[in-house]
């Protein structure tokens, strides 16, 4: 596949709103760090080191690379910042990917599940990703991945700490397993705090939507696990499961408790968020992914059913500033990135109101 399949659509293959409690747990992401025996490090190898591991990972990829997942290599250094600021933005690369200018790539599988980072921040750095609260499956399908280059790649394993990385915390299992939750309820009262607290204590990370040092957008959290050594894979997948279950209840708790006590309140928040999205002529990120956030919690709780949560989750990718420039076919300052990004909620939003009416489906209670 070119760079293009991959640029142009903002919902990635792996977005969707069919996992389990989809419509708390936006997404469930597995990454697995691992580096080559008898390389340096990416913060400390040479060029030509770093060509040789981009080369013999490639190499491997290519070895397994099947029907069911066929990988494309892209190298970051050929690409405009623009491409790699939207491939951030979908989530397949990260953002430390992207700023990278010696030897380094990405392999992604032509469904946008997987992605492996050579010479992030390890060798490699394998990530799969799926809708919906799936930390079982999702791990059962990077580990497999895994497997397979275990038997192309010489790992750098140590029998006492496990696998060897770069930065300490990652070391034993190289694993981060972490999901992307909707927690508006427990924003709104204030409850986010002391979940956050509770996490800190267990081992956990509250991280932002686009990860390490990100910003908290729309009421958007990714919680991981924090600790890596000492624990097996699966007792880190176990652990966070229960987490995440827990606030899975207390987010439904949360948002009972505010329905009972200020439903009207609530209706007018959310048909004025969607009159926002519908008619704005300017609108920032943070005014955008604030007015998505109030929309899909009317979604949750049934009180505005014109809007599909799929269409919600692409519009929370679309609004970033990456894919604003690209919908516009140029660059653009911060200020005229503000009237196209309310255009084009505008174009996404009303052109599926007016597909549900057309189709007669039954519009919102006001
Ligand atoms: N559950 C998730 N769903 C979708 N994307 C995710 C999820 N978790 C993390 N990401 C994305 O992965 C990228 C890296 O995030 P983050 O910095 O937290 O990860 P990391 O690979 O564990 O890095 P490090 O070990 O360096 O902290 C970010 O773009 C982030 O948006």
């Amino acid at each position: 596949m070119n760079l293009e399949h991959f640029l142009k659509s903002g919902a990635p293959g792996w977005m969707g709103d069919k996992g389990l409690d989809a419509d708390i747990v936006l997404s469930t992401r597995i990454r697995l760090a691992r580096n080559l025996d008898g390389y340096r490090f990416p913060l400390s190898f040479t060029d030509h080191e770093a060509i040789q591991v981009d080369e013999i990972v490639t190499d491997a990829m290519h070895q397994i690379s099947n029907k069911e997942h066929n990988f494309s290599h892209f190298t970051i250094k050929d690409m405009p910042l623009l491409q790699r600021q939207v491939l951030v933005e979908k989530h397949l690369i990260s953002p430390l990917l992207s700023k990278k200018e010696k030897s380094a790539s990405v392999l992604i599988s032509n469904d946008e599940t997987i992605s492996v980072m050579i010479n992030e921040e390890d060798h490699l750095r394998i990530q799969c990703l799926a809708p919906g609260l799936q930390l079982i499956e999702t791990y059962a399908l990077a580990n497999k991945l895994d497997s397979q280059l275990e038997k192309h790649l010489p790992y750098a394993y140590n029998e006492a700490f496990g696998y060897l990385t770069s930065c300490p915390t990652n070391v034993g299992t190289g694993l981060r397993a972490s999901v992307m939750m909707h927690l508006p309820a427990l924003t709104m009262s204030k409850q986010i705090k002391v979940v956050t607290q509770m996490l800190a204590r267990l081992g956990m990370v509250v991280r932002g939507i686009y990860g390490e040092g990100s910003e908290n957008l729309g009421n958007i959290y990714q919680i991981s696990n924090q600790v890596t050594l000492g624990k097996s894979e699966e007792e880190i997948i176990d652990d966070l499961q229960s987490v995440v279950v827990q606030i899975i209840q207390n987010e439904r708790g949360a948002r009972e408790a505010l329905l009972k006590n200020s439903r009207i309140a609530l209706e007018d928040r959310f048909n004025r968020s969607l009159g926002t999205l519908k008619y704005a002529r300017i609108m920032t990120s943070e005014e955008a992914a604030a007015c998505l956030s109030n929309v899909r919690l009317g979604v949750d709780l049934n009180i505005i059913k014109e809007v599909p949560l799929n269409v919600l989750n692409e519009c929370m990718i679309l609004i970033q500033p990456g894919f604003v420039q690209q919908y516009a076919g140029t660059t653009l300052q911060a200020s005229e990135r503000d009237v196209f990004r309310a255009k084009l909620l505008r174009e996404k939003l009303n052109a599926k109101t007016q597909k549900l009416m057309e189709e007669g489906e039954e519009r919102y209670d006001v």
